[in-house]
């Protein structure tokens, strides 16, 4: 379980203070939470808050009551891989590894021996309807094979919390579709955080937390529609 605290976040620009976020504290339960808000409402800062890429200005961020902020970023470096998944808008693959590969490398980063990583890579790319694109390199695949190999890539390891900051941004419609389908399905047997503008993608979350100015000013819990 994640859960943040008292989470604030002040920016130094010049002489002046940005007070990017103010005074957040939310419990993130299993399945899909949307965060939505204008541009510049700190969305983005949040997530790199409780991902640990960045250090609070005031509260902390808990794992299974495990204090993020206090760990110095080697250890922080560390929860990520092990306990964390991300999907980004660009999907970051590694352009000289093929897809299977690329699902491999967190695999090859704890150590796994070959043999689990390819077994573990297939099987992924598999479930996300890739199974025919295993030795592709990502300059041959379309934008939404991509995701999906970077979705499949943020499942290697299992972990129990998924980061997708706009997932679905750069992607056509049918692709938009399946990656969404596909992240919400992953979304359901852990902590699913999405940072998105589409709100018609956040209403498919369980949770949606909107905010604005730095601070979580509403709540909502929609239908979950999976
Ligand atoms: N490194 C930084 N230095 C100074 N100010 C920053 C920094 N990062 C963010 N900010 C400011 O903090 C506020 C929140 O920014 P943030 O990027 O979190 O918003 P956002 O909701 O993700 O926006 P967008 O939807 O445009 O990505 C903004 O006013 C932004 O200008």
């Amino acid at each position: 379980m994640l859960r943040a605290e008292h989470l604030s976040k002040r920016y130094r620009q010049g002489e002046k203070e940005v007070v990017a976020l103010l005074g957040f504290t939310y419990a993130f339960p299993k399945g899909a939470t949307a965060v939505v808000g204008p541009s510049g409402s700190g969305k983005t800062t949040l997530l790199n808050l409780l991902a640990g890429f960045d250090l609070p200005s005031e509260g902390g961020v808990y794992l299974d009551n495990l204090p993020l902020h206090q760990l110095p970023e080697d250890e922080r470096a560390r929860v990520r891989l092990e306990y964390m998944g991300f999907v980004f808008q660009q999907w970051n693959l590694i352009p000289t590894l093929t897809a299977w590969e690329n699902v491999a490398f967190p695999l090859l980063l704890v150590g796994r021996p070959r043999k689990e990583r390819q077994e573990r890579a297939f099987a992924l790319l598999e479930r996300v309807g890739l199974a025919h694109r295993l030795h592709h390199l990502p300059s041959r695949l379309s934008g939404g094979e991509q995701q999906r190999v970077a979705l499949a890539r943020a499942l290697a390891l299992d972990p129990p919390v998924l980061f997708a900051d706009e997932p679905t941004g750069n992607l056509d419609a049918e692709s938009r579709e399946q990656v969404a389908t596909l992240l919400f399905e992953a979304g359901k047997e852990r902590t699913l955080i999405l940072v998105t503008h589409d709100l018609e993608l956040a209403r498919r979350a369980g949770h949606i937390l909107h905010l604005k100015g730095g601070r979580l000013v509403r709540e909502e819990t929609p239908k979950a529609k999976g």
